[in-house]
């Protein structure tokens, strides 16, 4: 099997190396009859990343956005790195799909695919940032087999599924082990979290080791204006600079 390489039709990884940290809001708790709008609101009070949950009803129990939507924020002029999170089973079609409607990162969890080299192999070759997803209670077992293929880690600190839920905190420890296998490493790997993540918690997840941080229901939420967004935005930020390297 040699995954034939995929052209992307967009190149969005302008934030990746030139940030200490990226705060990429979930639209998950956008409101979707608004959504162009949302993005550009949440861009414009200073998020880094889009973070674009795609969940199947299979492998977790809800089901939300697809392949056209990437291509649709695309298409409203979005060119802020769009961070998909496939949680779907299988996965393999699903890249190629979201790597051709302009998908930036593409992170999926290893137990939604028989060959997970296989997969990291796919969204490397259309040119997209890879990433594997770790839940709860996954071990990071099989990330050591693939490091040279990872750039990004993600752990999630809540059952994936649904906004809105508590963090866990054993996350705490399981982000602190990544961190010491990416720079053991020497990897120019990103460490991700997700799942509720707020401002009164961030610092805490950052001297964990963590670099990227999604967080939904913190940030999307009434108003919905560019102000009260970029509040939080702020508010995340300046507990970041506060957090103890
Ligand atoms: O992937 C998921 C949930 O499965 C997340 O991206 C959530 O959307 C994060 O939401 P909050 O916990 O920050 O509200």
């Amino acid at each position: 099997f040699a995954p034939a390489p995929v052209t992307r039709s967009s190149t969005a990884l302008n934030v990746w190396g030139d940030k200490d940290y990226l705060i990429a809001p979930s639209i998950l708790s956008a409101d979707f009859a608004k959504l162009g709008e949302e993005v550009d609101n949440m861009l414009e009070a200073g998020a880094d990343v889009v973070h674009f949950d795609v969940m199947d009803n299979h492998y977790v129990p809800n089901l939300t956005i697809g392949p056209m939507v990437c291509k649709a924020l695309r298409d409203h002029g979005v060119t802020a790195p769009i961070d998909v999170h496939l949680m779907v089973s299988p996965v393999d079609a699903a890249i190629g799909d979201f790597i051709d409607a302009g998908a930036s990162y593409i992170t999926f969890h290893p137990e939604a695919t028989n060959h997970v080299d296989r997969s990291l192999q796919l969204i490397k070759g259309g040119g997209c940032k890879a990433g594997l997803v770790f839940n709860p209670a996954t071990s990071l077992d099989v990330a050591k087999f693939v490091l040279d293929k990872l750039d990004i880690i993600l752990l999630m600190s809540v059952n994936p599924g649904f906004g809105g839920q508590a963090f866990i905190p054993a996350t705490l420890d399981k982000a602190k082990e990544a961190r010491k296998m990416i720079d053991e490493a020497g990897l120019d790997c990103r460490l991700e979290i997700d799942g509720g993540v707020k401002v009164d918690n961030i610092k805490e997840v950052c001297e964990a080791g963590v670099d990227m941080f999604v967080a939904g229901s913190a940030i999307l939420k009434e108003p919905r204006t560019v102000e009260a967004y970029k509040e939080t935005i702020d508010a995340m930020r300046k507990e970041l600079a506060a957090a103890e390297k």
